[in-house]
């Protein structure tokens, strides 16, 4: 199934509490048009979002389900638990997507109990991940493959507005399991130069799927530009919502 993934684009479908699009229906029409766009997996937040697109595309679904009440640079929100990832199982995922750092767990368990939790009912999990050190220990634990998606959303680790590319270049080095690059990919160009730096596939999420986000930079050159909220310029807003639309994903 990792495999599939090889030289795709994987296109993340999600919307938070808060947004206009946060609806099954509205993410379900989403993913299909994205599989149209040619999506070759897509990537989704939560069990009804997982089980509905499941039953509406033909792609890989790559499933998560974050506890946006835990969300913070020092806290695992991206499946956390063990029991969150079995019911990413449970909802069909082909792929289980978790925060793979080496962090304590709302569950007292290590990712390790996680990966051999989803190995168990034979689904392959993605590492989220925010440094070498994290991606290092995540394939030790397991992990089928690993995502830089976490870089910029921890202590420690700068975010900035463009895609850590160096993780990616650094990952894929050290590492023998394959890596995606995830997190603030926003252009074509950034996707074929995360390819050429050896990914085995490009997540995007928030410049394909968020409106808001999209709309707010071309409304910020508009004559008549509206005062961006904090929200609108945060790359990842306040941990503690109200989530603002014009966010990302
Ligand atoms: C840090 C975090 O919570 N990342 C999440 C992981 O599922 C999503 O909110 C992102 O949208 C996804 O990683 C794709 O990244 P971007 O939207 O930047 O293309």
């Amino acid at each position: 199934m990792i495999g599939a993934l090889r030289g795709g684009l994987i296109v993340s479908c999600q919307a938070r509490a808060g947004s206009p699009l946060r609806d099954v229906d509205t993410i379900v029409r989403l993913a299909r048009a994205v599989v149209a766009g040619g999506a070759a997996a897509v990537r989704l937040n939560g069990p009804d979002d997982i089980a509905a697109v499941r039953a509406a595309v033909d792609v890989p679904v790559i499933g998560l389900w974050k506890d946006e009440a835990l969300r913070g640079p020092d806290t695992v929100f991206v499946t956390p638990t063990v029991a969150r990832a079995l019911a990413v199982v449970d909802a069909g995922a082909h792929i289980v997507a978790a925060d793979g750092t080496t962090r304590p767990r709302p569950d007292g368990r290590t990712f390790a109990d996680l990966v051999a939790a989803v190995h168990e009912r034979g689904v392959p999990v993605l590492a989220d991940v925010a440094t070498v050190a994290d991606a290092l220990a995540a394939q030790e634990a397991g992990a089928d493959c690993v995502a830089t998606t976490l870089s910029g959303y921890t202590t420690g680790t700068a975010g900035g507005d463009g895609p850590d590319l160096d993780l990616v270049t650094e990952l894929v080095a050290r590492l023998t399991v394959p890596v995606v690059a995830e997190g603030r990919l926003a252009t074509p160009e950034q996707v074929a130069e995360a390819y050429a730096r050896g990914c085995l596939a490009a997540v995007v999420g928030t410049a394909i799927t968020n409106p808001a986000w999209l709309t707010a930079r071309f409304a910020a050159v508009a004559p008549a530009a509206p005062t961006p909220s904090p929200d609108a310029t945060a790359p990842h807003g306040p941990a503690t919502a109200p989530y603002g639309t014009a966010e990302r994903s």
